[in-house]
């Protein structure tokens, strides 16, 4: 069922303090590795949204024991060990179908893996082929297939084109402590010498493994060594997710307001606290101090030219801020957006051009040039972070429709009720219940 939102615009500058919820990409990790782990691991401040609660399905059909306590902790035992028999449910999430197959591999018996019908277009026989090369049987090269699970993995060293994702490394990384040989995974676009996107995001499951115990070695460009051993039981502590502040923090870039996001680390892998270098260069002032972040918008927001790469996550806000500023912009360095949720550089250019704007696909990303916007509706293609770059849009343009709210469910539920609390005159702080 999809629920059409009226986006409200903003009747002047928007101040408002916004906590947002935990990290989808620390939490999927964190719940993965403690599954793995000796003794089971805990989660504090961890994001509840559909696709978390898909790994923590995803770990249960694989008989690893999740609670979820009344504070909202969750604790994960998977020292039984993993059961095969059982079946994945991806949905849509990006961290479940390339995160969990490479951990599926070490059930005792098949384990089918499915999802949404976007998903069975998302790039998978990457992380596939290199599974087979470590040792694994599998039928299929993209959802749904079938990973024929032994009980145990070889692993190894395997040579893979991460150009389209960096999730094809976290995912092999992740539990490659726990194959016999470990696994040692390097980056070749034999094609083109494309680089791997996302890298933050490597270096966030370097550092988790790290802090579990894990040795690794990262020191050789493109190359990630990962060697056997136990993977340790830990808490862990999750930070809010930067990209999903980044919708709040861009409210106050369009209105010339003040927003604050709480929490902000001081030191974080998170590719989303990119967002303070753009903001800055389209004419935000950006501080962080231990109140959390804060962004004060200019009174005309310019243009910018920024490679993406490494930050592509954060190119719908980005991309709705552009549509509103004052002069070009170019976004580069994201030609892989084309195989996240939606193909996300037609579907930005097709939604920013249907309200009358100037949006061009390149060949690696965006030119949006300045043009007044118009009422209509605004596409979410099932994309949780195009439903919130139509929201930033609606701030400025009256009468902007998105067709589909509830696809923020993906990895921030209460997106709508935190939206409108922030717009509301009578609150100035909005606390998540996420
Ligand atoms: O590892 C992760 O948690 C993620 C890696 C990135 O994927 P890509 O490398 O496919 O861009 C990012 O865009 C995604 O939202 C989350
Ligand atoms: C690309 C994204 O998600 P996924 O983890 O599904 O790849 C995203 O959240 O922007």
């Amino acid at each position: 069922m999809t629920t059409a939102w009226r986006a409200p615009t903003a009747t002047g500058p928007v101040h408002a303090t916004v906590t947002v919820p935990g990290s989808k990409s620390i939490t999927n990790r964190a719940l993965l590795l403690a599954a793995l782990s000796t003794g089971g691991g805990s989660l504090a401040g961890a994001l509840r949204s559909r696709d978390t609660d898909l790994m923590i399905a995803a770990l249960r059909s694989l008989g690893v024991r999740v609670t979820i306590a009344d504070d909202g902790v969750v604790r994960v035992d998977g020292s039984a060990g993993l059961r095969g028999s059982s079946e994945v449910d991806c949905g849509l999430a990006g961290t479940v179908m390339r995160f969990v197959p490479p951990a599926a591999v070490l059930a005792d018996g098949p384990v089918r893996f499915d999802g949404d019908p976007y998903a069975r277009e998302r790039p998978m026989r990457t992380v596939l082929d290199a599974l087979r090369t470590l040792g694994a049987q599998i039928t299929g090269d993209a959802l749904p297939f079938t990973v024929h699970a032994t009980g145990s993995m070889r692993g190894g060293e395997v040579t893979v084109d991460a150009s389209a994702s960096s999730q094809f490394v976290s995912g092999l990384l992740l539990s490659g402590a726990r194959y016999d040989d470990g696994v040692t995974v390097r980056h070749h676009d034999v094609r083109d010498g494309k680089p791997v996107p996302s890298m933050p995001h490597i270096e966030m499951t370097v550092r988790m493994l790290r802090e579990a115990g894990v040795a690794v070695n990262d020191s050789d460009v493109n190359t990630w060594r990962v060697e056997p051993g136990p993977i340790a039981s830990r808490v862990w502590t999750i930070e809010p997710d930067l990209s999903n502040a980044t919708p709040f923090l861009a409210a106050a870039a369009v209105t010339g307001g003040s927003v604050t996001v709480p929490g902000w680390p001081a030191d974080t892998t998170q590719a989303g606290d990119g967002i303070r270098h753009i903001l800055t260069r389209m004419g935000c002032q950006v501080t962080v101090s231990g109140h959390g972040c804060t962004v004060d918008g200019p009174t005309a927001l310019s243009g910018v030219d920024v490679d993406m790469h490494d930050v592509g996550e954060l190119t719908p806000t980005v991309a709705a801020l552009a549509a509103l500023a004052e002069s070009p912009s170019r976004l580069r360095g994201i030609a892989h957006l084309r195989g996240h949720e939606t193909d996300r550089l037609a579907a930005l250019a097709t939604e920013i051009n249907g309200l009358g704007g100037a949006a061009e696909e390149t060949e690696d990303g965006l030119v949006i040039t300045p043009a007044p916007l118009r009422a209509g509706v605004w596409h979410a293609y099932a994309d949780h972070r195009m439903a919130t770059a139509g929201a930033i849009v609606g701030l400025a343009v009256a009468g902007v429709e998105v067709d589909d709210i509830g696809t923020t469910s993906k990895t921030m539920p209460d997106f709508p009720l935190l939206w409108n609390e922030m717009l509301s005159p009578t609150t100035s702080s909005v606390e998540s219940a996420g």
